[in-house]
């Protein structure tokens, strides 16, 4: 495995990154919508910011918040850091990500399961836990040397936010606001992918198709464009806009609210011309915890279209054998299998 920012590349495309053609982005350049919805959280009107989020959790599985508490400069700082870390040479990276011997925190090209893809994507990553008390921390990289200080700050802020945005969607759902304020968001961990120039970016992708094995999602996606959102049959871009945050619910809140919010599939495209870094917060539960939906909205009516599981076994037929059979085994309810 060789990160993509290592390489001097010759201005082609590697044959490993050729996606075959059925796979391939289509169409790049894609209508920047203003539909996914943009939600202020400074809104006074509590019940009102709810239902802002439980439409756009029910109709997109998207939508962006801004005025959100955490700060302009947090933001930025916590972007350079993620930017600078890429920008330094491949071996640098590598012993700032081996720090913890059972291999917390990782730095991979195109996904997990390098070895065994078909083809690769055209992104390095960084990914560690980052729980807001400090034992997480000694494994971080410390380089750049405000790494650990900037992206510290950064987890305890993101830890509130997920909090007070769960709380909104739990209520939105008729669940008790502390509903998913337990193991089954207590695993949040950072994510600063980066996306380099691509030489041919019609062949390849960024990343595929792909649901968030999550419970929610909290994305810093910078100034560049590439996020895209697969809605009614088509792609539609996420529009950067500045300091706001993209929040999108993950497969498992799918599961949890028994389909009414939508776990919805995205991706990311590349351009020739500009590198693109973002930084994604995700919530997800801890291994043992047993995910499925929530009793209080299963009825005669809405009947339980899922079945409950635990999420080291999701983990291990979604991420690390995509095995759709087996997923679908694992949490379709009987009479839905
Ligand atoms: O980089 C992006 O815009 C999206 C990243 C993403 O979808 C993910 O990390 O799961
Ligand atoms: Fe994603």
């Amino acid at each position: 495995m060789e990160l993509i920012s290592s390489w001097c590349y010759d201005g082609s495309l590697p044959e490993s990154y050729v996606m075959p053609p059925e796979k391939r982005p289509g169409d790049l350049v894609v209508p920047l919508e203003k539909s996914i919805p943009v939600i202020d959280l400074q809104c006074h009107d509590r019940n009102e910011t709810i239902r802002q989020i439980l439409k756009a959790g029910e109709e997109y599985g998207f939508f962006q918040i801004i005025n959100h508490g955490v700060s302009k400069d947090l933001m930025d700082e916590t972007m350079n850091v993620a930017e600078e870390f890429h920008a330094m040479p491949g071996l640098d990276k590598e012993r700032e990500c081996s720090k913890d011997p059972s291999g917390s925190c990782k730095l991979y090209t195109s996904s997990y399961v390098y070895p065994r893809e078909d083809f690769h994507l055209w992104r390095d990553a960084l990914t560690h836990p980052c729980r807001p008390s400090d034992e997480d921390i000694q494994f971080w990289p410390e380089k750049p040397t405000r790494y650990r200080q900037v992206v510290g700050a950064y987890s305890v802020e993101l830890w509130k936010l997920s909090r007070r945005i769960l709380e909104f969607i739990c209520q939105g759902l008729g669940l008790s606001p502390d509903y998913l304020s337990n193991d089954l968001s207590h695993v949040p961990k950072i994510m600063i992918n980066h996306y380099p120039p691509c030489p041919e970016p019609s062949l390849t992708l960024g990343l595929s198709k792909h649901r968030d094995p999550t419970i929610i999602t909290i994305l810093l996606q910078g100034q560049i464009n590439g996020l895209q959102v697969f809605k009614d049959g088509r792609w539609i871009g996420v529009e950067p806009l500045p300091h706001a945050f993209v929040v999108n619910i993950g497969y498992l809140l799918q599961i949890i609210s028994n389909g009414k919010l939508v776990g919805t599939e995205h991706r990311v495209v590349t351009n020739s011309r500009d590198a693109r870094t973002t930084v994604s917060y995700f919530v997800y539960p801890c291994d043992e915890s047993l995910v499925g939906p929530a009793q209080e909205l299963v009825d005669a009516k809405n009947p339980a279209i899922y079945k409950a599981f635990k999420f080291t076994d999701f983990v291990a037929a979604f991420v690390l054998k995509r095995d759709d059979e087996a997923v679908k085994e694992l949490i379709s309810a009987p009479s839905c299998n």
